[in-house]
C-alpha cells in the first residue's frame, strides 16, 4: 500500500501552478461523447480520476488521446453499451455517463457511482429529471437501466441543489426535443463550464450560473476544443496550506472570483491575502483568530475545502465551529487529526475545533479531502514525520501533489 510521508515544520514559500478542475474535468469527459466529431479538451488535470474517465470511454468504443494537459476524445464510433461494474464504481462522476448516453442514444445502463463515500450520496433527483424528460427509470441489480422513447423538454424543479443533477440533466436535455428549465439549479462555476463546451458543440444553453437554466433540445451535437476552468478546490487548499505553515505561496492559474468565500475567512483568520487577475498571494501569520464556517453550495464556502479548513480551524486561537450544510457526516478527517493531537468533537453537522498543536502520527486517508486535511496537518508537525496511507484517494484529484509541495519547500515524499 502506498504511503505519503511529511516531514513539517517548513513554511511553504514560492508558487504553484493550479490545474484543471477535476469537477470540470469528470463532466467535460462524459459531455464529448455527445460529439459527433472529435472534442479537444485542454487545461486537463493530471489525476486519477481522469485516467478512470479515459478507460471508461475507451470500454465504449471512443478513440482518446492524452498528450500532456490535453485529451482529444473521438465518440464517432461509440455505442451505448451497460457499463454495469468495474470502473464506473472507481469515481463519483460515472453517473454523468447516464445523462451523456441517454442525451446521445436514447438508453444508458451504468452502475451506481463509486467515489468519495464519506455518507450515502442519494442520487434521486437525477433520476427525477431523466423521468421528467420521458425517461423510465429502473434499477437493476444495482445498475440503473434508463430508456426514453423520445426525450422531451419539460421544467423541472430540483428539491435541492445538486451539481450532479442540475449537470446530468442539462446534458440530456441538450438533445431533448422543445425547451427544458431547470429550476433551483446548482449555480458552481463547474455547471458554466460544462454548458460553455455544451454551447460551443451545438447546444443552446442559457443561464448556468443562476439557479433557473433554460436549453433549447438540438438535433445534434459537434466536436470542438475547449479549456478547463482552474481547480478552485485545488487553489483553495494551497491556499489553506500557505496559511497554515505560515508561509508565503503565490497560487497561480486561478480565478480569484471562484475564491472568494475562502479569501474571506482566511482574511477574517488573520491572514494577509493578495488578489491578481489570475493569481491569489497567501502571506501566512504566526497567531490566528478563530472563525466559524458555514460548508454551502456555490458561491459559499465548499464543502470540498471544509476537511482541509478543519486542519487550519487547528491552528487558531481559541474555539471554531465547522458546520456542513452540503454535507452533514463529513467528518471523517475528524478521528484522525485526533489521533495527531487535534481537539476536536462533532456535535451533529458541525465540528467545535480547539486551537492545538499537532503531533505526527501513523493515520489514514479514507477520501480525498480527508487526505487534504491530513496533508496539512503533517505539514504544520513541528518535529517528526506523519505518515498518511490511502493516498489513492488523494490521487483522485490532486494534480502532482508530491512534486508541489517539494517545490514549495515541503519535505514529502512517497513510499
Ligand atoms: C464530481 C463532482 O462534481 N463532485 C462534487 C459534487 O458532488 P455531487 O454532484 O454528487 O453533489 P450534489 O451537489 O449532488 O450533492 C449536494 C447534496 O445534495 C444531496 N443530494 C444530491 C443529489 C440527489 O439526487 N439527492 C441528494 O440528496 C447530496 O447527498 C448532498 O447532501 O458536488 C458536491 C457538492 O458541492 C462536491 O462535494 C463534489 O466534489
Ligand atoms: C467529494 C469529492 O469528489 P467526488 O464527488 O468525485 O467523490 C471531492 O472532490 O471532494
Amino acid at each position: 500500500m502506498k504511503k505519503l510521508m511529511v516531514a513539517g515544520g517548513r513554511p511553504l514559500r514560492g508558487t504553484v501552478q493550479i490545474s484543471g478542475a477535476k469537477n470540470s474535468a469528470v463532466a467535460l469527459i462524459p459531455t464529448a461523447i455527445m460529439a459527433e466529431t472529435a472534442v479537444t479538451l485542454d487545461n486537463l488535470p493530471a489525476i486519477s480520476d481522469v485516467a478512470v474517465y479515459s478507460n471508461l470511454l475507451s470500454e465504449l468504443g471512443a478513440v482518446v488521446e492524452r498528450t500532456d494537459d490535453t485529451m482529444m476524445i473521438d465518440p464517432s464510433s461509440l455505442q451505448s453499451k451497460p457499463m454495469p461494474n468495474g470502473d464506473v464504481k472507481k469515481l463519483r462522476a460515472s453517473y454523468y455517463l447516464m445523462g451523456a448516453l441517454l442525451g446521445r442514444f436514447g438508453e444508458a445502463t451504468v452502475g451506481l457511482p463509486g467515489g468519495c463515500n464519506f455518507e450515502p450520496r442519494p442520487i434521486e433527483q437525477h433520476i427525477k429529471g431523466f423521468e421528467a424528460l420521458g425517461a423510465v427509470v429502473t434499477n437493476e441489480h444495482g445498475s440503473l437501466k434508463i430508456k426514453a422513447k423520445e426525450l422531451r423538454g419539460a421544467k423541472i424543479y430540483l428539491d435541492l441543489v445538486s451539481v450532479g443533477a442540475t449537470i446530468n440533466i442539462m446534458l440530456a436535455a441538450s438533445r431533448a426535443k422543445g425547451v427544458t428549465i431547470i429550476e433551483n439549479a446548482a449555480k458552481e462555476p463547474e455547471i458554466i463550464d460544462v454548458a460553455t463546451l455544451l454551447n460551443s458543440m451545438g447546444a443552446k444553453i442559457k443561464g448556468a450560473g443562476t439557479e433557473t437554466i433554460r436549453i433549447e433540445g438540438v438535433d445534434a451535437l459537434h466536436g470542438c476544443r475547449h479549456s478547463i476552468i482552474p481547480d478552485r478546490i485545488q487553489a483553495g487548499t494551497y491556499m489553506i496550506m500557505a496559511a497554515a505553515t505560515r508561509g508565503d505561496v503565490v497560487i497561480d492559474n486561478v480565478i480569484p472570483k471562484h475564491m472568494e468565500a475562502v479569501t474571506a475567512k482566511l482574511q477574517e483568520m488573520g491572514a494577509h491575502i493578495y488578489e491578481m487577475d489570475e493569481a491569489i498571494r497567501v502571506v501566512g501569520q504566526q497567531e490566528y483568530a478563530s472563525v466559524d464556517v458555514k460548508a454551502l453550495v456555490y458561491p459559499g464556502f465548499a464543502t470540498d475545502l471544509q476537511s482541509p479548513m478543519t486542519t487550519l480551524l487547528t491552528q487558531a486561537k481559541g474555539v471554531s465551529i465547522l458546520t456542513d450544510y452540503v454535507y452533514g457526516n463529513r467528518f471523517k478527517h475528524v478521528p484522525e487529526l485526533v489521533r495527531m493531537g487535534a481537539k476536536i468533537k462533532v456535535e451533529g453537522r458541525s465540528a467545535v475545533i480547539e486551537g492545538s498543536r499537532l503531533s505526527a502520527a501513523k493515520v489514514k486517508a479514507t477520501d480525498l479531502r480527508a487526505g487534504a486535511a491530513l496533508v496539512i496537518a503533517g505539514l504544520t508537525v513541528q518535529e517528526g514525520v506523519t505518515e498518511i496511507s490511502g493516498v489513492e484517494y488523494i490521487e483522485r484529484g490532486y494534480d502532482n501533489i508530491v512534486r508541489n509541495l517539494v517545490s514549495l519547500g515541503a519535505e514529502v515524499w512517497r513510499e
